[in-house]
């Protein structure tokens, strides 16, 4: 199978040529065919969206689960192949798409490629495939569009179609006879099935190649328009068709510049009017224009056949003249094995040569660099005696700067000797001057000794004194400091008196907080005063409803509007303020409190009574004492 799908895809090439010379080697247009077959890809599935330089491994990529090639068949052909769901999709999916395409290649007869081609084999035999496929149902090599494969008479005037549909035409699609003719004219044109065999597909090229097959419109202009006129009839009725005009046409040439296509149509249109006509007889002239046909065509089969054998022979005869080309090559190539040693040994006499003249040339430039060593060094001699001028110069010169200096140094020297030299006479009279003044001095000095000396007898009899002096006051600080401890003795027991008393002082002091405290409870922890507001300014002339008020606290109210018990009511108090009692009386019961609140205890006086009856009045006035008593305190 492999070696005859190869086959197929050499055929293939040839065929998807379409153009003047189908036999011609495809190398030289294998770029463009490359690019109309990704613009053909492209305009038929446009979703893929395939660069023009698409890469054999991208196209592989693409290719490889069949999915892309099964989409590609049913678009040209709907139905042709069963696609696999998408939702569905997994890796043995996509094998059985390939799979399906390939029985679908199969059964269409087209030749093919393998499995093993796809996944890691050439690209070039998957490519041609596909080429294959577009030359069958794209044979004008356009844009894409859906072939009418259904209609044998609507594909029957088309000169590139197919073979299937040109062997269902002429066979016809639903099987019936057309007589024997049509029959045996069938069985030589499809002999056996056409993808198992090369020669017939070579055949169906030469009957679809127009060049080779048909003549050219020029030359069916120049015949006239007799044979069109049968083409005319093709829808009509051949029997109808008078003698005369089959004569003249079957004696004329138009039968040789006829189309093959016409001159199948006229065929075909012959044998669908004995269909149609059942029983009745084809008339004669009919028959014999029929077999004039037909001898026509195999009369361009055979001239076809020939053709393809002279182009086989052609090939045999340029293989034959590539293979002794390949020999002679061959040859030479033995040959020059040879030629190659010699050259090799004439290049190992060169190297040879280039090695001794390479060391002339290194002596010639150690010469050359000794010579510029050279150079070099005579100008480093040069400048170093430059440079040996420029230092004694320089020496020369400083010699005589140094002997200048020293002239000058002697003469300073001889002026400073001279300096020096008075300034010893003059020292000499300073020390003189100076001998007669320490002498002058030494007399003051004595003099002062003598004083000083005198000064000191004073002074030491002056510090006797006061020897004595001091210790007598030392004596008295003594008898002070003793009569100072004494007092102090005193003082300290005067102190301890006071502390002593000041211990009784306290502990009297609490027993008196604690007689205090001890009065107040026995007074009462709870102890309920009264006080009776006196008339205010604008109350003047009111009656009083207080009868009496008792030293021991009793009160006594009367109510004048009621009677008996009910209007007569006493009242038992700590104490009663009448109407005249002062704030600072009425402090002085509260006082003592204080001095408990002082002492840790807990006091609470609180005031109560209607609106307007003294409440704040007490109070406040009660505070302010309280004030005025811690003043007075
Ligand atoms: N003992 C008093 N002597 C003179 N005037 C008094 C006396 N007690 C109260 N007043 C006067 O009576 C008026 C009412 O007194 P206060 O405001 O103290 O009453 P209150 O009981 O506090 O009233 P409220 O319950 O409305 O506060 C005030 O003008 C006050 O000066």
């Amino acid at each position: 199978m492999d070696g005859q799908a190869k086959v197929y895809g050499r055929l293939n090439r040839l065929d998807v040529s379409g153009g003047a010379d189908v036999f011609e080697p495809a190398s030289s247009s294998n770029a463009k065919q490359r690019e109309a077959l990704v613009e053909w890809l492209n305009s038929l599935l446009p979703n893929l969206s395939l660069s023009i330089n698409v890469s054999d491994e991208k196209l592989r990529t693409l290719l490889i689960d069949g999915t892309v090639l099964c989409q590609i068949l049913n678009r040209l052909r709907p139905g042709s192949v069963t696609e696999c769901d998408d939702s569905n999709r997994t890796s043995e999916s996509h094998s059985e798409s390939l799979k399906r395409f390939l029985a679908a290649m199969d059964e269409m007869g087209l030749p093919r490629f393998q499995v093993s081609d796809l996944e890691k084999g050439s690209m070039k035999i998957v490519l041609e495939c596909l080429l294959t496929i577009r030359a069958q149902f794209m044979p004008n090599g356009g844009g894409y569009s859906v072939p009418n494969t259904s209609s044998p008479k609507t594909s029957g005037g088309d000169a590139s179609m197919s073979w299937k549909s040109l062997v269902e035409h002429i066979g016809g699609g639903d099987g019936s006879p057309r007589g024997e003719s049509s029959r045996s004219y069938l069985s030589a044109l499809c002999g056996e099935e056409r993808r198992k065999s090369l020669s017939e597909s070579k055949f169906q090229h030469a009957l679809r190649s127009p060049v080779k097959a048909e003549p050219s419109a020029a030359l069916i202009h120049h015949v006239g328009h007799k044979f069109h006129e049968v083409f005319q009839l093709k829808q009509g009725c051949y029997a109808d068709l008078p003698a005369s005009k089959i004569t003249e046409m079957m004696k004329s040439n138009s039968l040789d510049n006829a189309p093959t296509q016409s001159l199948l149509s006229v065929v075909n249109g012959i044998l669908d009017e004995s269909i149609e006509r059942k029983n009745v007889e084809i008339p004669h002239r009919v028959a014999c224009l029929l077999r004039k046909v037909v001898q026509e065509i195999e009369r361009r089969i055979s001239t076809q056949a020939e053709h393809l054998r002279t182009q086989n022979n052609l090939f045999k005869a340029r293989e034959e003249k590539y293979q002794s080309r390949i020999r002679v090559l061959e040859a030479l190539a033995t040959g020059t094995s040879e030629e190659t040693q010699n050259v090799t040994n004439q290049l190992q006499q060169m190297k040879a040569e280039k090695t001794t003249m390479e060391e002339k040339k290194k002596v010639e430039q150690d010469v050359v660099r000794l010579m510029k060593e050279k150079d070099d060094h005579y100008h480093e001699i040069a400048a170093l005696k430059q440079e040996l001028e420029r230092a004694r110069k320089t020496y020369e010169q400083q010699c005589f700067q140094m002997e200048t200096g020293a002239k000058r140094a002697q003469q300073d020297l001889e002026e400073r000797l001279k300096e020096v030299v008075q300034l010893l006479t003059e020292s000499k009279s300073r020390v003189k001057e100076l001998e007669a003044y320490s002498e002058t001095k030494c007399q003051r000095w004595n003099k002062k000794e003598h004083i000083s000396q005198i000064f000191t007898e004073f002074q030491l009899g002056a510090l006797r004194e006061l020897r004595f002096n001091s210790q007598s006051i030392r004596q008295e600080i003594l008898e002070t400091r003793k009569s100072y401890s004494e007092e102090f003795n005193c003082l300290g027991v005067k102190i301890e008196a006071l502390e002593n008393a000041s211990e009784n002082y306290y502990a009297i002091l609490s027993e008196n907080q604690k007689l205090h405290n001890e009065l107040q409870e026995l007074k009462g922890n709870i102890r309920v005063y009264c006080r009776v507001r006196p008339f205010l300014s604008g109350q003047k002339g009111r009656q009083t409803i207080v009868e009496y008020i008792g030293e021991n606290g009793e009160l006594v109210v009367v109510n004048a509007s009621k009677q008996g018990k009910e209007g007569r009511r006493s009242f038992k108090f700590n104490k009663v303020y009448g109407p005249a009692a002062t704030q600072a009386e009425v402090f002085l019961d509260t006082q003592p409190l204080i001095q408990s609140v002082l002492d840790g205890y807990s006091v609470c006086i609180f005031a109560y009574g209607q609106t307007g009856s003294g409440k704040t009045y007490t109070m406040v006035q009660a505070l302010v004492f309280d004030n005025l008593f811690d003043i007075s305190l």
